[in-house]
């Protein structure tokens, strides 16, 4: 049975897509089939007549099997807004129901992962009455966190755990993502989080300068997921 997670992380440009492609790398590593699905997505070009992220982009060209754009990413606005705020000026309504039919497409694939990024943090509102994190709630998906380590993230790391757990969603697992190469007391910060945090740990990414992005992979270990609930 595929392996679905959610990526969701502390804000918006903490390295979730960073992690997603570290997962697919990682699991793909290990000899296994990988899909990425980036269900909704702000901040999209034209390119070659479609509307296109490049997070999704990302997602799609790590992915084990050759899919047509729109199903990697359904949803795709061109403002680097906030979607819920995109999508009303487009005149669209972003629903669940449609993401939950495209993703049960996708699992019909035969693989033995798929890795879902969310957009923004936990509670992205995805239209008036609903949340992106209501959906992950309708899939019962596990997720992962990813902890974009600079000052400030401890905060939105217990709140964004708590709101998780409330949720009744299980964590996966978190990851550690180094975003800031100037941060003071990386150590203590890291001490402070993991002795708060109980869920696995499941890397400590470091601060990759200059597009080292492909080494993501060996500071993740995917292992705590495949005992994970499904
Ligand atoms: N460990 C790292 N080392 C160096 N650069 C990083 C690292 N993690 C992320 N980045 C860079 O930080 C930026 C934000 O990362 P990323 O796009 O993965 O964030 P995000 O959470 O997916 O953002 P969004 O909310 O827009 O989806 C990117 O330019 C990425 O290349
Ligand atoms: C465009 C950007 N890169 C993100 N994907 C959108 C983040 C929306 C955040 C909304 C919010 O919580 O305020
Ligand atoms: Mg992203």
């Amino acid at each position: 049975m595929v392996k679905r997670f959610f990526i969701t992380g502390t804000d918006t440009e903490v390295g979730k897509t960073f992690v997603t492609q570290a997962l697919m790398q990682a699991a793909t590593k290990a000899g296994d089939t990988v899909l990425g699905f980036k269900p909704i997505a702000s901040g999209c070009e034209h390119i070659g007549g479609e509307l296109k992220n490049s997070d999704a982009l990302t997602l799609q060209a790590h992915s084990s099997i050759s899919l047509p754009y729109k199903l990697h990413n359904p949803y795709a606005f061109a403002p680097a807004i906030a979607p819920h705020i995109a999508a009303r000026q487009s005149n669209r309504t972003i629903c669940c129901t449609r993401l939950s039919r495209d993703l049960a497409s996708l699992s019909q694939h035969a693989v033995e992962w798929i890795f879902i990024e969310g957009a923004g943090g936990w509670r992205l509102p995805i239209n008036e009455q609903h949340y992106l994190s209501d959906w992950v709630k309708d899939e019962q998906l596990p997720v992962i966190l990813v902890v974009g380590l600079r000052l400030g993230c401890i905060n939105h790391a217990l709140l964004s755990l708590e709101a998780i757990e409330n949720d009744g969603l299980a964590v996966a697992g978190w990851v550690i993502n180094h975003i800031d190469p100037n941060m003071a007391q990386v150590k203590a910060n890291i001490d402070t989080l993991t002795q708060r945090i109980k869920a696995p740990l499941l890397g400590e990414i470091p601060w990759l300068a200059n597009n080292a992005h492909q080494k993501g992979a060996d500071f993740i270990d995917i292992s705590p997921l495949s005992s994970a609930p499904i």
